[in-house]
């Protein structure tokens, strides 16, 4: 059988998690950071780690079968590689931003310098809009450009922001995009094998977004507790030793998991646990 060939960042924001949740998905990951591919024959895998910038171009062109990029990168790249879903890590905004104070609206863009590592997504951006501006483009440190000279106002990835407010710089006008790590295939194609990977990363962000409640509540108030809790298929009930009590099992949203717990105990549950999920298939 073939090896699925999966590019990896080997650098940067996403290179940690990446090789995190592949790992917890029940995959090999180098342990050295200048290992540069490494085999999975078990699993029928095969890891290459590269730039993420580069990826969704090794995806689109069929060298490789499936790719970890930022949603961003994979816009910027116009690579024929498409998002197959969102990893939940890497999450970022891609905003214009000028010197504090001086920018309200995108409409202020016209005739300026923007300066940007992201070519592609904001000449996309300004040509949809009908916007006449001119795009510099730099590596990175972008924020320094204005003080510089160089640009009038930069288009860049903020997160934290503050880089930007170290700058004396601020955002403005609207979000261009909203950006997370994301799986990428060659766009139409679902290469061999990729079911099941898809599968098992599935459910490493299924058991990271879900925990498991156990609780027991007296029978009589069963229907009540699993209005609450419904599950994903529906909640196990089961009877306790003691009369007329039941025992409740059902993977709750870990968001609001507190909540519910009060909400539970207020309707007459008791003995209310809350386990992690370390992986599932749903
Ligand atoms: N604070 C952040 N800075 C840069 N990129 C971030 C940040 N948070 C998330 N990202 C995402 O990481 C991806 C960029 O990764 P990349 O490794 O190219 O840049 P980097 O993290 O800035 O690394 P470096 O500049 O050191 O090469 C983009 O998808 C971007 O949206
Ligand atoms: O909003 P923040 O949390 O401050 O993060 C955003 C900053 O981080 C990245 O820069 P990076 O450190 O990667 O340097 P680079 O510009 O050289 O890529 C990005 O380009 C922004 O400058
Ligand atoms: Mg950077």
């Amino acid at each position: 059988m073939s090896l699925l060939r999966i590019a990896v960042p080997n650098k940067g924001s996403l290179s940690q998690a990446a090789s995190e949740i592949l790992r917890e998905s029940g995959y090999r990951q180098r342990d050295d950071a200048k290992q540069l591919t490494l085999t999975d024959g078990e699993n029928s895998v095969e890891f290459f780690y590269l730039r993420p910038r580069d990826i969704a171009l090794y995806v689109g062109e069929g060298t490789l079968d499936v790719g970890i990029t930022g949603r961003d990168l994979l816009t910027d790249s116009g690579a024929k590689a498409e998002e197959v879903m969102g990893l939940g890590f890497g999450r970022s905004r891609f905003r214009f931003a000028g010197p504090a104070g001086v920018y309200t609206s995108l409409a202020q863009l016209a005739g300026l310098r923007i300066a940007t590592s992201y070519v592609g997504v904001v000449r996309a951006f300004l040509e949809e809009r009908g916007i006449d501006a001119t795009v510099v483009r730099l590596d990175g440190a972008v924020e320094t450009s204005i003080q510089l000279g160089v640009a009038d106002v930069i288009a860049d990835v903020v997160e934290t922001g503050s880089t930007l407010r170290q700058a004396g710089l601020e955002v403005f006008g609207d979000t261009i995009l909203e950006s997370e790590a994301v799986l990428v295939t060659r766009t139409g194609a679902v290469p061999e094998g990729f079911e099941v990977f898809k599968r098992r990363v599935d459910g490493v962000l299924v058991a990271r977004s879900y925990v498991m409640m156990d609780y027991d509540i007296p029978t009589d108030r069963v229907a009540d507790a699993v209005r609450l809790t419904p599950g994903i298929e529906s909640p196990t009930v089961a009877p306790l030793h003691r009369e007329g009590w039941s025992a409740v099992r059902a993977m709750v949203p870990r968001a609001g998991a507190q909540r519910l717990m009060d909400e539970l105990f207020e309707i007459g549950a008791r003995g209310i646990l809350l386990t992690d999920i370390h992986a599932c298939r749903l």
